[in-house]
């Protein structure tokens, strides 16, 4: 920008001083100039219509940053310009006008250079463009219906019918827990390198599957090219939305009649020549997240929405990102690589194929067997061995496959990798990794991470299960585990937490909470020895997933999409189809409440129960959706039967009733006893309905209190899991809805303008990759 100041001199002579001021070393005052233009453009595109003879030096700068060269001006206007020169009198001679049109080609040649600047940020926008309408073509209609009860805890596992199926299937091999085929004795030539381009990725100057990253790549271009930040946070939903486009626009009209008039394309020719570096820059590595559900083709809950979209926004940031998650069904996306390996679980030997899609700019690799077939819906159901043997299977499969399955044609290789493991259910993976490779001088180079989504899951057991898990004998004191509820157990979150380079959980909230014995479940103790190792990382949102602009759910049966722009339109609209989709009366002015989630003890459903008879006593509607308990369940069908015109009790999982009614429903009421992070409440602000939650874990994070006084925040909070609190907080909330409409709506457009994105998420869990990279 300095050039820009210093090749500016002689505008400042003009008798427009103030304004042009304006233009001198920041992007702001740059933008001001482009609006100080425009009236005078849209007059007359020439510039020349003002009657200040500074104008004229303007206008036809102005003119030129437009594309219209001199010639053109020249010969389109003569009239005009002899005009000028009479209004001017005689001391403006053809020879002071040449002098500064001479002057102006300066000015050209910097703006040209502008103008360069302009037609990348053109092509970004455009990418955003195509990406959104990609998106538009996109049916995602992924949606399960049943009620699997994720019970993940082993011991509390009773169920049998889901015991090892396709005994066919079954090969006799050896060894431990690697494949009982040879490991290539040269690995791929990538494996000793590390970081391996992935040639699809490659060929682009930059990552557009998702529009997200085009807006990122285009705020750090900003930053760096135009020395600048922006002024204000982009909204979360406009982050891929064509509104995203707008809020561009507004910064640098591309609109601009004059900004178009000779942008004929070759500015984008110019363009397609740069390539941006990675936002990761010298930290892209390989990362592979492995999960046992993945979303949209496997989903009991928020872990599995967290797998299919946090790998996403690491790939924006230039890392090659892979996800592992066992194949429950036939996805149609996911081809079979062809690869078979077989891998012994509790002495018998099972075949593994892998089957692999490139979505997004992720690999998404599926562990086929025979014991995941037909587990989609009751994903951690089957009786505790069962589990066990899926999941230990699952780990040895998935640390394997860096090794055996190629992505793109290479394989990852185990150099500069680091694994992202979730929850119990692939705790062992950073076991494994440890003693089957590490302890033997193999994968020297590769690290991992353990996510905590929930610390309440363990994988406990008695300790016989260590057999099992087939280790060395003196890794079982890693799974011992004394508590004075459970006495001496088995315990693989354990395992993993000890093992692990580092620990991740999804709140600020959440780590301080598992340090305590209450937040802990038994496992506060390691969590505190490992506090070194342990960092909370908010989750974000898929925004092209859960987007009240693009959703998918809501583009029939009278839903419609919205935006901020047209909330007061598409949001009671949305609310009328769902009271009709749903049988309920069709009032705009009585407030929809809402839940969504697992029915146990944790979502605080309980909660709600206790606060019915006063909730019934308010002119309200009531919506709860879940699976889960039976005790629970019946318990909503209940409600529904007792007050028909007020409540409605959906028990089963949808996935597009979930989204529907996160849109149609005013208030989404979480009193969760716990919440790690709590996806809901984030899909919810983002779809302008508001919050009503016990403040724990992510809750509190994430929810800040409304204040009537300066109105700020972003919804309710009560602070004990307690029916009065909660009906306290939800009496302000409707109070709040039915007089107060002005602070309802801030409550609404500050939860959908917030930036609810992964991107940011993303950027915090790849410092903690690298932390661990160079972990020894
Ligand atoms: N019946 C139903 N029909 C359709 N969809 C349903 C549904 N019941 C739940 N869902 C969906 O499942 C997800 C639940 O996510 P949450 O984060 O709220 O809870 P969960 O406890 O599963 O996740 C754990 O992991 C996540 C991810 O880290 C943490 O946010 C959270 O605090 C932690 O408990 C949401 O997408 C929700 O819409």
């Amino acid at each position: 920008m300095a050039s820009i100041g210093s090749s500016l001199p002689f505008i400042l002579e003009t008798k427009t001083e103030s304004s042009v001021l304006l233009h001198i070393n920041s992007y702001h005052r740059l933008r001001l100039s482009f609006f100080m233009y425009r009236p005078r453009m849209s007059a007359d595109s020439t510039g020349f219509t003002g009657s200040a003879s500074g104008y004229s030096v303007l206008g036809l700068c102005s003119g030129l940053i437009g594309g219209c060269s001199r010639r053109r001006l020249w010969r389109k206007k003569p009239s005009r310009l002899m005009a000028l020169g009479s209004e001017e009198g005689s001391d403006e001679s053809e020879d002071t006008l040449q002098a500064t049109i001479e002057k102006s080609k300066k000015v050209l040649a910097m703006q040209t250079k502008l103008l360069q600047q302009i037609a990348e940020r053109r092509k970004l926008v455009s990418s955003i463009k195509s990406t959104i309408a990609d998106s538009e073509e996109e049916i995602a209609s992924y949606d399960q219906d049943g009620s699997s009860f994720p019970n993940m805890d082993l011991s509390a596992a009773d169920d049998d019918e889901n015991s090892v199926e396709g005994q066919n299937d079954i090969v006799v091999s050896s060894s431990y827990g690697h494949s009982t085929e040879q490991k290539p004795e040269t690995l791929p030539s990538t494996t000793s390198k590390g970081f391996v381009i992935n040639e699809r990725e490659s060929k682009k100057p930059l990552p557009q599957e998702n529009a997200a990253a085009a807006v990122h790549s285009t705020r750090k271009l900003e930053a760096t090219s135009l020395d600048t930040e922006w002024s204000e946070p982009l909204p979360s939903f406009l982050t891929n939305t064509q509104s995203s486009v707008l809020e561009h626009e507004k910064y640098v009209d591309l609109t601009e009649p004059s900004l178009q008039v000779e942008d004929n394309g070759a500015s984008d020719t110019m363009s397609e020549d740069v390539k941006l570096p990675p936002l990761a820059g010298a930290n892209v590595m390989n990362v592979i997240l492995v999960a046992a559900e993945c979303a949209p083709w496997s989903k009991t809950g928020g872990l599995g929405d967290v797998a299919g979209a946090l790998p996403k926004a690491l790939a924006r940031r230039g890392h090659r990102v892979m996800v592992v998650a066992p194949r429950y069904g036939n996805y149609a996306e996911p081809k079979d690589s062809g690869v078979r390996k077989k891998y012994k679980v509790n002495g018998q030997d099972f075949e593994v194929a892998y089957f692999q899609a490139y979505i997004d700019g992720v690999d998404f690799v599926f562990i086929d067997c025979c014991i995941f077939q037909h587990m989609g819906k009751n994903i951690y159901g089957g009786n505790r061995m069962d589990i066990l043997k899926r999941m230990v299977l699952f780990c040895k499969a998935a640390v394997e496959v860096p090794w055996h399955v190629p992505c793109g044609g290479v394989c990852y290789g185990d150099g500069n990798l680091v694994f992202i493991a979730n929850d119990w259910h692939t705790a062992l993976l950073p076991v494994y990794l440890k003693a089957y490779y590490r302890d033997n001088g193999l994968m020297t180079y590769t690290r991992s991470i353990l996510v905590i989504h929930n610390i309440a899951h363990q994988g406990r057991g008695p300790v016989d299960d260590f057999s099992y898990v087939d280790l060395p004998e003196h890794y079982l004191d890693l799974f011992r585990l004394y508590d004075p509820v459970g006495g001496e157990h088995f315990n693989i979150f354990a395992a993993g937490l000890k093992t692990a380079d580092r620990v991740v959980t999804v709140s600020h909230g959440y780590v301080w909470e598992l340090k305590t014995s209450e937040g802990g479940w038994g496992l506060h103790g390691i969590i505190n020895e490992n506090d070194w190792k342990l960092r909370g990382i908010v989750n974000g949102i898929d925004t092209k997933e859960w987007n009240p602009q693009f959703d998918s759910h809501l583009t029939s049966d009278g839903y419609t999409n919205y935006s901020l722009e047209t909330l007061k339109i598409g949001k009671p609209q949305c609310k009328a189809a769902l009271q009709k989709e749903l049988g309920l009366p069709i009032r705009e002015d009585v407030p929809i409440i809402c839940f969504i989630g697992r029915l146990d003890h944790q979502k605080g459903v309980d909660l709600i129960a206790d606060a019915i008879p006063w909730m019934m006593g308010q002119d309200v509607q009531l919506i709860m959706l879940g699976t889960g308990r039976n005790d629970l369940e019946q318990m909503l069908r209940q409600f529904e039967n007792q007050h028909r015109d007020k409540v409605r009790g959906w028990v089963g999982f949808s996935v597009k009733m979930a989204h529907r009614i996160t849109a149609g429903a005013d208030i989404l009421l979480m009193p969760s006893r716990f919440e790690p992070c709590g996806l809901n409440q984030l899909y919810a602000m983002s779809y302008g309905t508001i919050p009503v939650v016990h403040a724990v874990g992510g809750l509190r994070d994430t929810v800040q209190p409304f204040n009537p006084y300066n109105e700020s925040g972003l919804g309710w909070t009560f602070d004990s899991a307690d029916k009065n609190k909660l009906i306290h907080a939800l009496g302000n909330c409707l109070l709040t809805y039915r007089e107060y409409k002005q602070s309802w709506e801030g409550l609404q457009r500050r939860g959908m303008m917030q930036d609810l994105s992964w991107d940011h998420a993303a950027q915090n869990y790849e410092e903690v990759l690298v932390a661990a990279k160079f972990q020894w």
